[in-house]
């Protein structure tokens, strides 16, 4: 049976800027912890990882009071301008440590609410694939198309699902995605978008709807609310 390395990488270098706080959102308090601290837990507690490199803004103040942030298997990279650019500084900084075919998993340092039991669906569906692929979501709603605040269209919603994380990928071709994608001008929110420009179909597992991105102050209650039901 093939053995598989898995490497995770957290972006963590966002401002918030939709949350409007007096931090990073990744820093708020959330059910006696930080936002990060919750993420990292959950996602350590899958108990498959060679390290996990957490992308930091380097004039953030917060990461270094953490004790998480010196917990044996976290590795610290630096943050980019984009989200984009803070997982391909990680995998830079990983780049002695891991091999071409190693799988990286990227998994956003605002989703705390992460289990662990889903990162392992993830790589049980995929661990074998060629491509990799993601966590999503079928969609629930209708969906409109919408042009100057009148509607033009309901859109097919058979064939559309929310992109969540974590986003499971080679090493190497992640790696290249991502820099194809930056020499482009290419703006990509996900890594599966870069497999995509290049032509690549990544694969979909279905992920729990409480694995939500923290967004919006309204999304901390219910963060809470989905914590208390995972412990
Ligand atoms: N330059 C950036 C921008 C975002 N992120 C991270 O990417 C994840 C998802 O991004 P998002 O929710 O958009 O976070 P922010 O960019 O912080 O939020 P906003 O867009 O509201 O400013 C977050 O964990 C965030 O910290 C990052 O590592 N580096
Ligand atoms: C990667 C992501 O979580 C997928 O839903 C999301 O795209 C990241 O947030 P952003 O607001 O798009 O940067």
């Amino acid at each position: 049976m093939a053995t598989h390395t898995f490497w995770g990488i957290v972006p963590a270098a966002g401002v918030g800027k939709r949350m409007a706080a007096d931090r990073p959102k990744q820093y708020l308090p959330l059910a006696g912890k930080t936002v990060i601290e919750h993420t990292l837990e959950h996602l350590l507690a899958a108990e498959i990882w060679a390290g996990v490199a957490v992308a930091i803004s380097p004039e953030d103040p917060y990461w270094p009071e953490l004790a998480i942030s010196r917990h044996p298997l976290v590795h610290t990279a630096p943050g980019g301008k984009e989200r984009a650019d803070s997982v391909l500084n990680a995998l830079d900084y990983l780049q002695d440590r891991a091999g071409e075919e190693d799988w990286v998993l990227v998994h956003d340092a605002a989703r705390p609410c992460i289990a662990a039991a889903d990162v392992h669906k993830l790589i049980d569906a995929l661990k074998d694939d060629a491509v990799g692929g993601i966590l999503a979501l079928p969609v629930a709603d209708t969906l409109k198309r919408v042009s100057d605040g009148s509607i033009s269209e309901t859109v097919d919603r058979s064939a559309i699902w929310r992109a969540l994380t974590p986003q499971m990928f080679r090493y190497g071709a992640l790696r290249d995605a991502l820099r194809d994608a930056a020499a482009k001008g290419s703006v990509v929110t996900d890594e599966a978008s870069a497999l995509e420009l290049q032509g690549r179909r990544p694969k979909i597992v279905e992920g729990r709807p409480d694995n939500l991105k923290i967004t919006r102050p309204e999304d901390l209650p219910l963060a809470e609310f989905y914590l208390k039901q995972l412990s």
